[in-house]
């Protein structure tokens, strides 16, 4: 094993990702940041440089567990106090399993300006974890979702009575490039002096491949928002890695990709050599505003278009498309973890966008999410029990009257930063139950991950989840192991994990506007277990002093 070091400053640069000039949250002057590939075993050390002038920072490891360093975990709020402007901050963690994993800001809406990257980890040659799948060569794609506004202007709008919401995003990139037209439309003439179609920098990324060649395309998605639909025109992709967990292979003409997942699927080079293809991303889930991202895949290293229309994708609001693509994903028949047969505990968590003091929020049980200004993992190592509500959350709704179908008939909610305190050792279950917007007919897909852990997905449903009915269904034969995974529109999904890492570990939407108003609920389990915390995590709140 090996330690790897990076020397990482963040920095506002401006920058044109499809082809409009804004300002980015970059690492070396880059978005995405630098990739970070590492063999299973290795050891990570990413010194942060805070060179942003005027903000804070914090960079989670998305997909990494972070055992015996849950200090490193990068969330602001749970478990460090921010990066301040002109501090430097080293995250040290060992990177334990094989896959695809992803980095990126965890502190407000940060992530949406550009902070994010990929973690790229190769199997120990020979090892027990060796991919049960052979290729000649390897791309990796990250998916993203722009906006012209600013985080800034999109936080506000977002606290703002009425809110103002961020709605479809301007561009979609594939590994940091999109294409706005800036030729067409008032949007575009809004944009004058600042849109250069002529940018190599908003160029389309191409993907080379040999003719009759193998490829592996690790895909992640870090959107803001966008559910998207990832399609390579003509090359059909068999599914075999998820969240670093190798799949029972399956095929594909286009894969469904909710934000904090990774995929890994495999493409034969076996079409027509004499021409180009697309790489297609386009919005599933809500109604698209926003034109296909594109890149091109090439057989003869040539960047030309390819002669036909990007791949439009299926139809955004084909729900159950996406739901058996959900289903048919379980674990590889070589490399199943069978999950614990029964569970100690179950949290039902009712979804539901609410309102508190006449601002839009959203609510688990009814209970809204707000980040202590203390991180958890200092206050309760350290007993600073004024540091948040130690009233715990709700583990349940009124689930036998209450009609996902309808909007909340009590739409005003509370907020609150208790912690759901598991027993160090537990096998805790989670359903996620998803319900009816404040609007009518209208409810959306959320992806949800956890930090820490990788949960078993034991099933999903469309309709309300009855525990006396749907526990008997659950899959405990070849459930994949994943650290995101969607709820879907007025659907239910039931995960089970283990709280066996000891430190405080954030459960929450992963669309960076649906955190941002309260959609998550914190863990904590074996705090008595974590060793001696850093002083580089404190600082702020009741930690102040704490450093010394
Ligand atoms: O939180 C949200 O607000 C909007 C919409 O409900 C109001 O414009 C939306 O789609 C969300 O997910």
């Amino acid at each position: 094993a090996t330690t790897r070091h990076h020397e990482w400053e963040i920095s506002y640069q401006l920058k044109s990702p499809d082809c409009v000039r804004k300002l980015a949250v970059t690492i070396n002057g880059q978005s995405p940041g630098p990739t970070i590939r590492a063999t299973q075993g290795d050891t990570i050390v990413v010194r942060v440089n805070n060179s942003l002038l005027t903000e804070n920072a914090a960079i989670h490891w998305h997909g990494i567990r972070q055992i015996g360093t849950p200090w490193a975990d990068g969330t602001e709020g749970v478990t460090q106090c921010p990066i301040l402007p002109g501090d430097t901050f080293t995250y040290t963690f060992a990177v334990d399993r094989p896959g695809t994993y992803m980095y990126h800001a965890h502190y407000g809406m940060q992530r949406s300006a550009g902070l994010y990257g990929m973690i790229v980890v190769a199997a120990a040659p020979g090892g027990p974890d060796a991919e049960p799948f052979a290729y000649d060569g390897e791309h990796d794609v990250l998916l993203n979702d722009w906006w012209h506004d600013s985080t800034y202007e999109q936080a506000a709008g977002l606290a703002s009575v009425p809110m103002r919401w961020v709605e479809e995003p301007q561009s979609l990139l594939i590994n940091g490039r999109g294409r706005f037209n800036c030729s067409a439309s008032a949007a575009a003439a809004a944009e004058e002096g600042t849109c250069n179609a002529t940018l190599a920098e908003c160029d389309a990324p191409v993907f080379d491949v040999v003719p009759g060649k193998t490829y592996r395309f690790r895909v992640g998605s870090l959107t803001s928002l966008c559910a998207l639909n990832f399609e390579i025109e003509g090359h059909p992709m068999t599914v075999v890695e998820a969240d670093g967990h190798y799949v029972k292979p399956f095929v594909v003409n286009n894969l469904n990709i909710y934000s904090g997942e990774t995929y890994s699927v495999l493409i034969k080079a076996d079409q027509d050599p004499n021409r180009n293809y697309w790489l297609a991303s386009n919005v599933v889930s809500r109604k698209p505003g926003t034109p296909t991202g594109t890149a091109i895949l090439s057989y003869a290293g040539g960047r030309s278009p390819p002669p036909t229309t990007p791949p439009a994708g299926p139809a955004w609001n084909d729900t159950m498309y996406r739901f058996r693509q959900s289903e048919a994903t379980v674990a590889h028949p070589a490399h199943v973890e069978p999950p614990p047969p029964r569970a100690n505990r179950t949290i039902l968590l009712l979804n539901t966008q609410n309102k508190i003091d006449g601002r839009v929020r959203w609510a688990l049980n009814n209970v809204s999410f707000k980040l202590p200004h203390t991180p958890y993992l200092v206050a309760m190592k350290r007993g600073l029990l004024g540091a948040f509500d130690q009233r715990p959350p709700p583990e349940t709704y009124e689930y036998q009257s209450y009609n996902i179908y309808d909007p909340p008939p009590n739409p005003n909610a509370t907020s609150s930063d208790g912690v759901y305190r598991l027993q160090f050792g537990s096998v805790v279950d989670v359903i996620l139950q998803n319900a009816n917007m404040l609007d009518a007919n209208k409810s959306e897909t959320h992806p949800w991950h956890l930090h820490g852990h990788d949960f078993w997905v034991l099933g999903y449903g469309i309709g309300r989840f009855d525990p006396k009915v749907h526990p008997a269904t659950y899959n405990l034969k070849d459930p994949i192991l994943k650290n995101t995974v969607a709820v879907h529109p007025y659907g239910w999904t039931a995960l089970r994990f283990k709280a066996d890492n000891p430190g405080v570990w954030a459960f929450h939407c992963h669309i960076e506007a649906h955190f941002f108003m309260g959609m998550g609920i914190v863990f904590e389990e074996g705090i008595e277990r974590v060793a001696e915390l850093p002083g580089e995590i404190m600082g702020c709140g009741k930690t102040k002093g704490g450093r010394h």
